[in-house]
C-alpha cells in the first residue's frame, strides 16, 4: 500500500500530521509520504517559498518511522498537479500495487476543479478526511463521486490498485495553515500548533511576519 499525503504546508501544523499519523493506523503502520507542492494551482502565492516549506517538514517529521517526504513535485517544478504526480508514481508501482491520496474535505469539494479530475480514481483510491467545520455536499460532483466509489473499509482499497473513495474521520484538530501564519503576522505565539523544532525554523528564517515576532 502506497499513501501519499499532498499540501502546501506553508507552514506544516499538528492537524497534518495528526491526521497522517492516523491514515497510517489504518493501513497497519504503512507509511504515509508527504508531498510539499512547488506551486499550489489553486491559491496565490505562499508565505514560505518551496525550499523553506521543504525545512520546516524535515524538522516535523525527524526520526518519524510513519512519516516521510516524497518532494517529487519540488523537483519537477511549476505548477504542482496531483494527476502528474499520481501518473509518475503508478508508472514506478505498476499497474497493481494499491495507491491512495489522502485529502481533506475542503479540498476534495472543489476536486473538480482539479486538473483531469476525472483520471485520479483511475490511478489511485482516494480517502477523503472530515475537516472540522466543512460538510461535503452530496449534490456536487465531488459529492456523487463519494457516493459512488465509497468503500466500506480499509481493506477494500488494500485489495485493488485504485478505485474506491474512503471516508475517514479521526479526532478533528480545527487547526488551519492560514490561522497560524495569521497568528504570526500578529505577533502572537503559534506553540503548540506546529511542533517545536518547526516554531524554531520559523523564527531563524523570519517567516510570516510583518514585524518581529518572539520566539514563544
Ligand atoms: N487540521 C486539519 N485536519 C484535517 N485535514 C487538514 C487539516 N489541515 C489541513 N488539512 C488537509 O491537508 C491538506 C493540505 O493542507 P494545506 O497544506 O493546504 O494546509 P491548510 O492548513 O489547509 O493550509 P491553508 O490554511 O494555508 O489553506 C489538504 O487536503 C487539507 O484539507
Ligand atoms: O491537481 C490539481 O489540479 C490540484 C488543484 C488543487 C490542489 N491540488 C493538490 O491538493 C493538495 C492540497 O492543496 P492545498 O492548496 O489545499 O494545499 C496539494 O497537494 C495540491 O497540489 C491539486
Amino acid at each position: 500500500m502506497h499513501v501519499i499525503y499532498g499540501g502546501t504546508f506553508d507552514p506544516v501544523h499538528h492537524g497534518h500530521l495528526r491526521l497522517a499519523l492516523e491514515v497510517s493506523e489504518c493501513f497497519e503502520g504503512a507509511p504515509v509520504s508527504l508531498v510539499p507542492c512547488h506551486i499550489p494551482p489553486h491559491r496565490g502565492a505562499t508565505g514560505a517559498t518551496a525550499q523553506q516549506r521543504l525545512r520546516m517538514l524535515q524538522q516535523a517529521i525527524a526520526g518519524d518511522p510513519y512519516l516521510r517526504i516524497d518532494d517529487r513535485e519540488l523537483n519537477r517544478g511549476g505548477a504542482s498537479y496531483t494527476a502528474d504526480t499520481l501518473r509518475q508514481l503508478r508508472c514506478e508501482l505498476g499497474d497493481d500495487e494499491p495507491l491512495a491520496m489522502v485529502v481533506g474535505t475542503d479540498a476534495f469539494a472543489a476536486f473538480d476543479r482539479w486538473k483531469e479530475w476525472e483520471q485520479i480514481p483511475e490511478l489511485a483510491h482516494i480517502i477523503v478526511v472530515q475537516r472540522p467545520g466543512m460538510t461535503l455536499n452530496p449534490e456536487t460532483r465531488p459529492g456523487r463521486l463519494l457516493a459512488e466509489r465509497r468503500a466500506g473499509g480499509t481493506e477494500a482499497l488494500r485489495h485493488c490498485a485504485s478505485g474506491y473513495v474512503l471516508e475517514l474521520d479521526p479526532p478533528r484538530l480545527d487547526i488551519s495553515a492560514t490561522g497560524i501564519r495569521e497568528r504570526l503576522r500578529m505577533g502572537r505565539s503559534a506553540r503548540y500548533l506546529v511542533p517545536e523544532t518547526v516554531l524554531a525554523e520559523i523564527h531563524d528564517m523570519g517567516l510570516y511576519r510583518a514585524c518581529p515576532v518572539t520566539k514563544n
